[in-house]
């Protein structure tokens, strides 16, 4: 099914408006009569690989100025049709989401430093609850009544749209994605349709991507700002100041906000929250009217979770009475306060994603009201990442932990000894183990009658990525092996 540029938005000169064969963003995936998009990037300016994509039979190129000067000799001698835009990578967005043609008609998608994935499987298990074919897209790759792995947890625009395509023709009509900080500043999301939008918090990470605080913010905001049209809803979370300017923001462009929290100017708001060892009770008020129900999730910020998917369920259309009635019916995403293991005398040990400073206090401080006894920590820091979270975080678990062993997470190409000495600043009480498994062994062991241990940092991640390669690793996995080598069973 060839498409001309024309029908793609792409403007070019007469006579040149041919019909291409696909879309290709790296100059190694193109065939005969594609279009390559030569972006800019981090590492290299595409435009370089513009002779390679041409020699592959590439008849159609989107760049900007600099990519047509780069190539300048290479286009005058194979002559393709050459796309010139402001902004490529909005461009091919927009040109990505009309070749694939289709989304599921009701799209949401999340923004927020910690809480995505959470908040757009939740989304999408109570559509389903509620009868609809619906999939999440993030992380954890694409979940539900359709699924494919992601390379991202926003991919770049020709496979976000062949996933969304796929899915609306196996007859997704739901879909909750997440809209992460590299997505949204690389325009990757720029072509989807949404009907509401959801913001859940905003604290460090990723500082090694974007230049400042302020950058990150405005990648977040562009959800806002640029993606969500002006007829959809946003659901944002007002107690989190960064959610008072994303508010306004919406104000400004006329979108209604369903605003989400604990504060009184909630619409959706939490009253109360009572813990147990399996879970929690929660009091809801939602525009006036009372709802008490039960939450088979451990941690307190899961249930603001809970509750922006609520919210988004109910922005794209959902019955509020019969959004609240399944909620007692939600199950804990993987690798997110997961239960993993219980040892002999009743010490549970949970496994969780927390890899931001605000993420270990948060899930700290979350497990402590359903433990009688010590909260023991296990943390490490990814490498090749933003550097300056690892003593913040190393600060964070020794402020709400009673014990902290500190480990490796992925240390990538960098000195794993240098990456947990950062951490160690932050936390130097802590028991520093190197190596991932004997952490986890020596912290299940370390656990007294009444006791808990979580294991934070790689969640549902099932390998650990130590210079160039990459070995299987699964916390879930390490922590009943510990129990079981420790408790006997083995
Ligand atoms: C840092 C970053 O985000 N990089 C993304 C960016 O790459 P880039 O353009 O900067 O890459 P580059 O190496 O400078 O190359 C420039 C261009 O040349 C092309 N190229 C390169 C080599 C070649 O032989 N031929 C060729 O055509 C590349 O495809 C690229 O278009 O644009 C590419 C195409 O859109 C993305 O695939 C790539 O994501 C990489 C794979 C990545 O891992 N990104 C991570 C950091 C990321 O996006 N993470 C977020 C999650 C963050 C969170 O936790 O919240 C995510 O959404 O997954
Ligand atoms: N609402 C929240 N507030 C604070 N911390 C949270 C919240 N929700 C989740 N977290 C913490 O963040 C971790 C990651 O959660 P989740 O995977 O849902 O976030 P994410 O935004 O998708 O992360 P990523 O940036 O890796 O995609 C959890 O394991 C938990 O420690
Ligand atoms: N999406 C996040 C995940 C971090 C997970 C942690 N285990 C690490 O490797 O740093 C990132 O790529 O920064
Ligand atoms: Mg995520």
């Amino acid at each position: 099914m060839a498409k001309t540029l024309s029908e793609l938005g792409l403007t070019v000169k007469a006579g040149r408006d041919l019909p291409i064969s696909g879309l290709a963003v790296d100059s190694r995936k193109v065939q005969e009569n594609m279009l390559f998009a030569a972006l800019p990037g981090v590492n290299v300016h595409g435009g370089e690989f513009i002779q390679y994509a041409l020699r592959m039979g590439a008849t159609a190129i989107l760049t900007d100025r600099q990519g047509a000067a780069i190539a300048a000799d290479c286009i005058a001698e194979y002559d393709p049709a050459v796309v010139i835009a402001e902004d490529p990578r909005q461009a091919l967005a927009y040109a990505a989401a009309l070749w694939f043609g289709q989304q599921p008609q009701a799209t949401v998608a999340v923004t927020g430093t910690n809480g995505k994935t959470s908040v757009t499987s939740f989304t999408r298990q109570i559509w389903q609850l509620m009868g609809y074919d619906a999939i999440n897209l993030g992380t954890t790759g694409v979940e539900g009544d359709w699924e494919c792995p992601s390379p991202n947890t926003t991919p770049e625009p020709i496979t976000l749209h062949k996933m969304l395509g796929d899915a609306a023709a196996a007859g997704i009509t739901h879909c909750a994605m997440e809209a992460s900080s590299h997505g949204l500043a690389q325009r990757r999301m720029d072509g989807v349709r949404l009907v509401a939008a959801g913001f859940t918090n905003f604290t460090q990470d990723h500082l090694d991507y974007h230049a400042t605080f302020e950058d990150y913010f405005a990648a977040k905001a562009g959800l806002f700002t640029r993606i969500l049209s002006e007829d959809g809803v946003a659901v944002v979370n007002i107690d989190d100041a960064k959610g008072i300017e994303v508010e306004t923001l919406c104000a400004e462009r006329g979108i209604d906000v369903m605003r989400v929290g604990r504060s009184d100017a909630a619409d959706l708001r939490i009253l109360g929250q009572r813990f147990d060892a399996t879970g929690q009770d929660i009091r809801v008020d939602f525009v006036g009217n009372i709802y008490q129900l039960r939450l088979n999730l451990i941690g307190g910020f899961q249930a603001d979770n809970v509750m922006a998917a609520a919210g988004l369920v109910m922005a794209s259309g959902g019955d509020p009475e019969e959004v609240f009635s399944c909620l007692t019916e939600l199950t804990g995403v993987r690798g997110r306060m997961e239960h993993a293991a219980t040892r002999g005398n009743g010490a549970a040990v949970f496994v969780d994603y927390a890899h931001t400073p605000d993420a270990v206090s948060t899930a700290i401080k979350a497990l402590r009201p359903h433990v009688m006894g010590r909260v023991v920590a296990v943390i490490g820091a990814g490498g090749d990442r933003d550097a300056g979270k690892r003593i913040l975080m190393g600060q964070a678990a020794a402020e709400h932990a009673d014990v902290v062993f500190v480990t490796d997470d992925n240390p990538r190409s960098e000195d794993p000894a240098q990456i947990r000495a950062a951490i160690m600043e932050g936390a130097p009480n802590a028991i520093e183990v190197a190596d991932r498994s004997e952490a986890i062994l020596r912290a299940v062991d370390a656990l007294q009658a009444g006791d808990a241990l979580i294991v934070c940092g790689k969640g549902h991640e099932t390998s650990q990525i130590i210079g160039d390669v990459t070995y299987p690793f699964d916390d879930v996995e390490q922590a009943s092996i510990s129990v079981a080598a420790l408790d006997g069973a083995l």
